[in-house]
């Protein structure tokens, strides 16, 4: 069986005789345009631009050229795949056996098909073939061959000759390689063609075409460039005087690389099958595509899934929790310690037993059947009647994303909950109807609308107002902040940033809610939207920008929603929400923010198990883990609504464990994994010697002294914070390697345990001048008040609304 894709319009072609000699076609499919706009057929049919593929790429190659749009006579197309070329025998070794068939085509190779001129406008088969004329699709079972022939009566078309070299145009590629490679010598030429030429094969070698369509014969991207510089001198070499001056009078042009190409691969082919072979291997081992096929047991089973959709504050999570305690064997997914914490211990109090496992703990609770755990930790072995996965749509996120996609297309469970909003429930979908899964939709609404109030602060930090929470997106914003706020007003704040441990930012958020004492404002990054119960009647945005790690931006919509959506809380102190911002000119975009409509996320993340890694590893040699992941990152195969992590991170640890001997693959790979802020030198060095010490198989030492008392000053509260991180990743590596390899995870738990504790008294009297862990990070502008705040967006934003407003206005001109 074959398929001819014959693309419309059918009105520039004459004739199309297709002869296929009892061969399949392996990836027919893929012709796209037989008929370009241009020119009334391409030299060579241009493959769909598709992101990598390593199928074969079939070619048609004919006579015809941008310059000459007409045909006449007869003539002969060549429909082949790459010739020699068979995706793979038994051994997964590619084939590159040159044909020998008395038309270069057998089998699998080549088909010849002939053009005519002719002044019928109807298509018409011989032999079995059937016609499909709305989409030009021809399907034939060939037994020994076939003819197809497709008509139109297009008169205006032609073909044109010139010179004594244009029928090298229809030459097969394959004999012309040939002919090439038994040539003694090249034909002298001019000097001006010869300059030519090298202008063609540089236009050659910077083409994303051709080194997009050599990844089909495995010629990786790295290696193009080389090969092509080969095929150069080859071609130099050994060129004859008709080809070269067809090619020359192509010029540096796409059609010179169409002709070109399939030569190209017949060269390729023969001078680099190993090569091909290694990249062969590599790619197939960096395979990513199915990931619902990794987990077999889990498609084995008839799952149930119920998306919970909806905005924050709207009792998801309640209601999948309430599904999760009344099973007898259930799983929470938490995108947080913090998180699975606070289930931990809500469920344990509703009298249900509930064990905790996080990257850096293991609370076993006897007779426990429930489990609360960081999404990371997730076992897919495991089966379970319920699972809980919150924020689903932190499947999107572009460095964890991976997690939670793993959680949901490997979890063994009956029945799973996905609590998160809208953003990624149509990829749900698409994942639901590829595994087979039974999906459920619950749509919630906010209890109660959050309001936002238009007055804002007016740029006045007196005007905080007890419940309230003032969010900066920096540790540094933060502590000025709540400087101001003390200094200015009778408030004391509550501090919760991303850095702080766990324990400190519950105990902070306790110290918050709690109405007996004078700690009720609350000053808190991002880190304030997801995971803690607060008492919060107003959110106040003390600046809607944020330093990326290269510039200021303005905060996401998404977040700035999430966080917003903090305000007001079912049974809280104050059921009714509010939100504003300190500056007047900060507020549009907050409203802006609150009324978009949550963005549909196209594709969500994805990344190796290390079985994967390992065994791409086994492709390449002498080259350094760091080096392995780049490779990974350049030559994985991704279907199209997943994207690979970023590891930037991971890399970076990479590199400085790199002069680190005796580690094997998979202790890198943990290693590089460990939880540490890449920013902070005293923490890489902490887990450079953790990897020293266990590469030289000696017990590892926490070899870190307890601080004396709570912090004085800010550089002793990083150091606090710091020590915290290293003992945090102690416990985590305790948990990843064999136990006696960290044989102290239990004092590094206490020694946590007690730092949290004396973080959290730091905070409640820090009045100091925050330091920065990075100097390279740029100065926010200084206001009247003295308090820091990154720069407005107001006139970034102000400027687009003008631009909007402009196009807006010239649009209703063109209108009247
Ligand atoms: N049916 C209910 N009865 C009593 N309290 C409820 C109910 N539903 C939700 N709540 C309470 O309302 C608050 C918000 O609910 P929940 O945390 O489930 O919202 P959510 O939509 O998951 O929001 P977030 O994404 O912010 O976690 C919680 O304190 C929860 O205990």
């Amino acid at each position: 069986m074959s398929l001819f894709r014959y693309c419309k319009p059918k009105k520039y072609a004459s004739r199309v005789r297709v002869l296929l000699l009892n061969q399949s076609f392996s990836s027919f499919g893929q012709y796209d345009r037989l008929v370009s706009q241009n020119h009334q057929f391409s030299p060579i049919l241009d493959v769909p631009n598709r992101p990598f593929s390593t199928g074969l790429i079939n070619l048609v190659r004919c006579k015809l050229h941008s310059q000459s749009v007409k045909f006449t006579g007869s003539d002969t197309l060549y429909v082949k795949p790459f010739s020699s070329f068979s995706e793979s025998n038994d051994n997964g070794v590619c084939n590159s056996t040159v044909v020998e068939s008395e038309c270069d085509f057998d089998a699998d190779v080549g088909k010849s098909v002939e053009l005519d001129n002719v002044d019928e406008g109807c298509v018409s088969v011989s032999g079995s073939a059937s016609v499909d004329e709305g989409d030009g699709v021809v399907d034939g079972s060939v037994s020994d061959s076939i003819v197809v022939e497709l008509e139109n009566g297009n008169n205006d078309v032609g073909f044109e000759t010139s010179g004594g070299y244009m029928h090298v145009a229809s030459q097969n590629p394959v004999e012309l390689y040939r002919e090439l490679r038994d040539a003694e010598k090249a034909a002298k030429q001019t000097r001006c063609d010869w300059d030519t030429m090298q202008e063609i094969f540089q236009y050659f070698r910077n083409s994303g075409w051709a080194s997009n369509q050599a990844l089909a014969i495995y010629i990786g991207l790295s290696f193009f460039p080389t090969a092509v510089h080969k095929f150069q001198n080859f071609f130099f070499k050994k060129c004859p005087a008709d080809v070269f001056k067809y090619v020359v009078s192509l010029g540096p042009s796409d059609d010179a690389i169409k002709f070109l190409f399939p030569i190209f691969v017949e060269y390729c082919l023969e001078e680099f099958p190993d090569e091909i072979k290694r990249f062969q291997g590599m790619i197939k081992s960096a395979d990513l595509t199915k990931p619902h096929t990794w987990f077999p047991f889990a498609r084995a089973m008839k799952r149930k899934i119920i998306y919970h959709c909806g905005p924050t504050n709207s009792g998801k999570t309640y209601n999948a929790l309430q599904r999760y305690m009344e099973a007898k064997k259930g799983i929470y997914c938490s995108p947080l310690r913090l998180l699975a914490m606070e289930v931990f211990d809500k469920v344990n109090a509703h009298g249900v037993y509930c064990s905790l496992h996080t990257g850096q703990e293991k609370k076993y609770v006897p007779f426990s059947n429930h489990i609360a755990c960081t999404v990371e930790m997730v076992s897919t072995d495991d089966l379970y009647d319920v699972a809980v996965i919150d924020e689903i749509q932190m499947m999107s996120d572009p460095c964890r994303g991976y997690a939670w996609t793993r959680a949901l297309l490997g979890l063994k469970a009956d029945e799973i909950h996905l609590c998160g909003d809208p953003s990624v429930l149509n990829i749900v979908r698409n994942i639901c109807a590829c595994t087979g899964d039974e999906l459920h939709e619950h749509h919630y609404e906010r209890f109660k609308q959050l309001v936002v109030e238009a007055k804002t602060l007016l740029g006045d930090l007196k005007n905080v107002r007890s419940g309230d929470c003032v969010v900066a997106f920096s540790r540094r914003e933060i502590f000025e902040v709540k400087m101001a706020i003390e200094k200015q007003t009778n408030h004391r704040c509550c501090v919760i940033y991303g850095a702080l441990p766990p324990e400190t930012r519950r105990q902070q958020a306790t110290l918050f809610n709690d109405q007996d004492n004078e700690f009720d404002v609350l000053v808190a990054s991002d880190a304030v939207g997801m995971g803690l119960n607060l008492n919060i009647r107003r959110v106040v945005f003390n600046t809607l920008s944020k330093y990326n790690g290269d510039k200021i931006v303005p905060v996401p919509a998404s977040q700035v929603k999430q966080i917003a959506g903090r305000a007001g809380r079912r049974g809280s102190r104050y059921p009714d929400g509010l939100t504003t911002t300190l500056q007047l000119e900060d507020l549009d975009y907050l409203i802006e923010c609150l009324r978009q409509p949550f963005e549909e996320v196209k594709k969500v993340g994805l990344f190796p198990f290390f079985e994967q890694v390992e065994l791409f590893a086994g492709q390449l040699h002498n080259i350094t883990f760091c080096q392995l992941l780049e490779k990974f990152g350049e030559n994985c195969r991704l279907d199209g609504s997943y994207f690979l992590c970023r590891h930037d991170h991971v890399k970076k640890v990479a590199n400085m464990l790199e002069k680190v001997q005796g580690l094997s693959l998979e202790d890198r790979f943990n290693f590089c994994f460990a939880p540490v802020n890449i920013r902070d030198p005293k923490a890489m060095y902490h887990l450079l010697r953790f990897a020293s010490a266990y590469s030289q198989k000696v017990p590892v030492n926490i070899a870190m002294g307890m601080p004396k008392g709570s912090a004085r000053n800010d550089a002793e509260l990083l150091d606090l914070e710091t020590k915290h991180q290293v003992l945090s990743m102690y416990m985590w590596l305790s948990h990843h390697f064999k136990e006696e390899t960290f044989p102290y995870a239990k004092k590094a738990e206490t020694m946590a345990t007690d730092i949290a504790d004396l973080l959290g008294q730091s905070l409640t009297k820090a009045n100091w001048k925050p330091e920065s862990r990075q100097s390279a990070q740029p100065k926010p502008q200084r206001t009247e008040d003295g308090n820091e705040r990154p720069r407005s967006l107001v006139k970034l934003y102000e400027k687009k609304r003008l631009e909007k407003s402009l196009q807006h206005k010239s649009l209703e001109k063109v209108v009247a």
